[in-house]
């Protein structure tokens, strides 16, 4: 007899054995209430484990590690960190219910392991200790083994298991997979004797694995968010040369047109170089702080890890080949717009990410935005990074053109179709925007009336000029964009549903500047470099008090726009190197020193015995009382002090120094 027949007979005769239990067993179930289905899950199972030869009479799993490798795996685990709190809080909750609760990688080896004592120790008999391996290779039937063939959760009884080692337990597993590839990263598992087994172990695993997946989804959407923001840098910083961003898995996140060219041909090339570069990094101890290479390939001119905090999460390369170059020069002339489009907070990353994705595609696309916030410029810049690039862009304002008008100036009219019409007839903006893209601004005030036969252009592609037999095909994209809110002009019936779902394809928001403050800097220093170039001037420099009150207490109510003239008019007005509020706009002067006179009234003076007394400009004493209380309560802390006053440290400091107010005196107002 073969050793498979041996196998086989065995595991009939162990089959026998189970028969004679089974009596016990259902009791047990019904019990219980535990389903009793023969489940296929469990069949499939033992059919894979006779063709692999697993042997039906093992006691325990032979595979097991050394205490180097196994910290070496959990090293390499990178679901271990942040699965540990969650298991740590379900074992709290699974203390002295007779099971085991356990961490296993995709290898089906337990890394992480806890419970009482005396079920630990009955399980070390058939190897259940942390470094040991549950796959269905090495040791049949089981749910952690079973889970990771499978996929799915599953909780495997008593004789279910293959092995007869395993007969006195059952155990439910839940797997845990990798938000980008989907591969099964892990399983948590709760593991019991046999007759503490409960159909809610499965529920607990599932619910834990769902808290760590969750974890993971969140960790990978950040993780994505900042391989977006490193893209971006680089990509204005290059424009000339291919920017790609891959994860960790060298899957790509984001690349610019040139990237891709390159990619297509040498995608597999990279990969191959990071993969190089990963194994000689990591035997190259003191490599672990090198965060940039420079590798030896003509194409790719460096490669960058980006890291998350200290955990490294993907790589920034930077491809300057002489075709790609070649290539897209002439792109990125006619492409000025990406470049020009300042911003790096969430909001604009995303914004202009969903361009990027949307932009070599017909979609029509709505851009929402208030007013100033750049929903032109946006649309420049999607239809610069189109196919249809060469082609025209027209915009046009339908809240600008008079009612009556309107059909005209989109459609055109033919010759004699007006009095006072031109003679030869013109053109309407959608033929002018053929083969390009028409961009209609604030088309929420586009007539009711007028809208349908807007819709009907969208739909047949064809126009028909005023006064004409004939309708002319047009190929024309579509961007909308508007300040107002259609969603509720449709339920108001004020803009017609059809056409918005038409136009509604893509909507992109473009959020208020006040709500993505983190954009502010950057707009001050582009524009103010812009028009120092413009008047030939050098670079000022914004008095820095003044610069925090437009970065975190302005409120931009004309956004991008305003903040653009108001750095214009600052640059005209200012004579030296330094802008300072006079500089600005009045509105903003003015709002510039009500703000500051608000924060003045917590001036603090010292009195002539050194006692800290309240402002000069007379404000009342109500107001010195709760100064003091904030320095009294906040132990003379000034951090907190000026948290609470709504004020910068520094400015509280430098108006501290400015009165002459000694550290002894706020400390004695702490320690009274
Ligand atoms: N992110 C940005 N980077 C650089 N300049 C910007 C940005 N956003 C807007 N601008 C500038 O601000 C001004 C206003 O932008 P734009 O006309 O695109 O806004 P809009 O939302 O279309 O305004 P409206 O709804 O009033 O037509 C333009 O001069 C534009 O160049």
């Amino acid at each position: 007899m073969t050793q498979r027949h041996l196998a086989l007979t065995s595991s009939y005769e162990i089959a026998d054995k189970r028969l004679e239990m089974s009596r016990q067993w259902n009791c047990f179930l019904e019990e219980r209430q535990i389903p009793r289905a023969v489940r296929p899950v469990v069949q499939n199972s033992w059919k894979r484990c006779m063709e692999t030869g697993v042997d039906p009479t093992r006691q325990q799993t032979t595979v097991l590690l050394s205490d180097e490798d196994v910290q070496k795996r959990i090293a390499n685990f990178r679901l271990y960190q942040l699965a540990l709190p969650i298991l740590e809080r379900l074992a709290k909750q699974t203390e002295e219910t007779g099971h085991l609760l356990t961490l296993c990688n995709h290898d089906g080896f337990i890394l992480y392991l806890c419970g009482e004592q005396s079920i630990l120790q009955r399980a070390e008999k058939m190897n259940f200790v942390v470094g040991s391996q549950w796959s269905e290779e090495a040791i049949g039937t089981n749910a952690i083994g079973t889970c990771l063939k499978t996929g799915q959760p599953v909780q495997i009884f008593a004789s279910e298991h293959f092995c007869e080692g395993v007969h006195d337990w059952t155990c439910s597993s839940a797997p845990i997979f990798d938000p980008i590839t989907q591969n099964i990263l892990g399983v948590v598992d709760l593991t019991g004797p046999w007759n503490y087994a409960q159909p809610h172990s499965l529920g607990l695993v599932v619910a834990a694995s769902q808290l760590i997946q969750q974890r993971l989804n969140e960790e990978a959407d950040r993780h994505r968010y900042r391989l977006m923001e490193r893209f971006w840098e680089a990509h204005r910083r290059y424009p000339q040369d291919g920017v790609v961003v891959l994860d960790l898995s060298f899957q790509m996140v984001q690349a610019n047109t040139a990237a891709r060219r390159w990619l297509a041909n040498n995608y597999a090339c990279l990969r191959q170089l990071l993969y190089q570069l990963m194994t000689d990094h990591q035997s190259n101890a003191d490599a672990q702080k090198c965060k940039s290479f420079q590798p030896q390939t003509p194409d790719v001119t460096a490669i960058e890890e980006v890291f998350d905090d200290d955990a490294r999460i993907g790589f920034l390369c930077i491809i300057r080949n002489k075709s790609v170059v070649n290539r897209s020069e002439p792109l990125m002339r006619s492409n000025p717009s990406w470049k020009d489009l300042v911003g790096h907070s969430p909001a604009m990353v995303q914004a202009m990410t969903k361009c990027e994705v949307v932009a070599d595609t017909d979609v029509p696309v709505l851009l929402l935005g208030e007013s100033g916030t750049g929903k032109e410029r946006f649309a420049r810049a999607i239809h610069a990074s189109s196919r249809r690039r060469d082609k025209p862009f027209i915009a046009i304002n339908c809240g600008a053109i008079p009612k009556e008008l309107i059909a005209a100036e989109l459609f055109g009219y033919e010759p004699g179709t007006f009095t006072g019409g031109l003679k030869q007839g013109k053109k309407g903006k959608f033929e002018e925007a053929d083969g390009g893209t028409l961009f209609l601004d604030e088309i929420g005030e586009m007539p009711l009336e007028f809208q349908v036969h807007l819709l009907r252009v969208l739909q047949e592609k064809e126009i028909l000029r005023l006064g004409g037999h004939r309708p002319a095909k047009v190929d024309v994209r579509i961007i909308a964009a508007t300040h107002r809110d259609l969603v509720q002009m449709v339920r108001e019936k004020r803009f017609r549903a059809d056409l918005f779902y038409r136009l509604h394809v893509i909507s992109i928001a473009i959020p208020p500047l006040r709500d993505r403050r983190d954009d502010i800097p950057l707009l001050l220093d582009h524009f103010v470099r812009r028009f120092a170039d413009k008047y030939n001037r050098p670079i000022p420099k914004i008095d820095p008090e003044l610069k925090a009150f437009l970065v975190h207490r302005y409120d931009w109510p004309g956004n991008v726009r305003e903040l653009e003239n108001a750095v214009e008019h600052a640059m005209l007005f200012c004579a030296g190197d330094r802008i300072d509020s006079d500089h600005f706009p009045h509105a903003i002067g003015n709002a510039y020193l009500s703000d500051t006179q608000e924060q003045t009234c917590t001036l603090l003076t010292v009195d002539s015995k050194n006692e800290l007394t309240f402002t000069s400009d007379g404000s009342p004493s109500g107001e010195k009382e709760r100064l003091l209380q904030i320095l009294t309560e906040t132990g003379g802390n000034l951090s907190e002090a000026a948290r609470r006053l709504g004020i910068a440290r520094t400015t509280l400091y430098r108006r501290l120094k400015k009165l002459g107010i000694e550290k002894r005196a706020i400390i004695r107002a702490g320690n009274p």
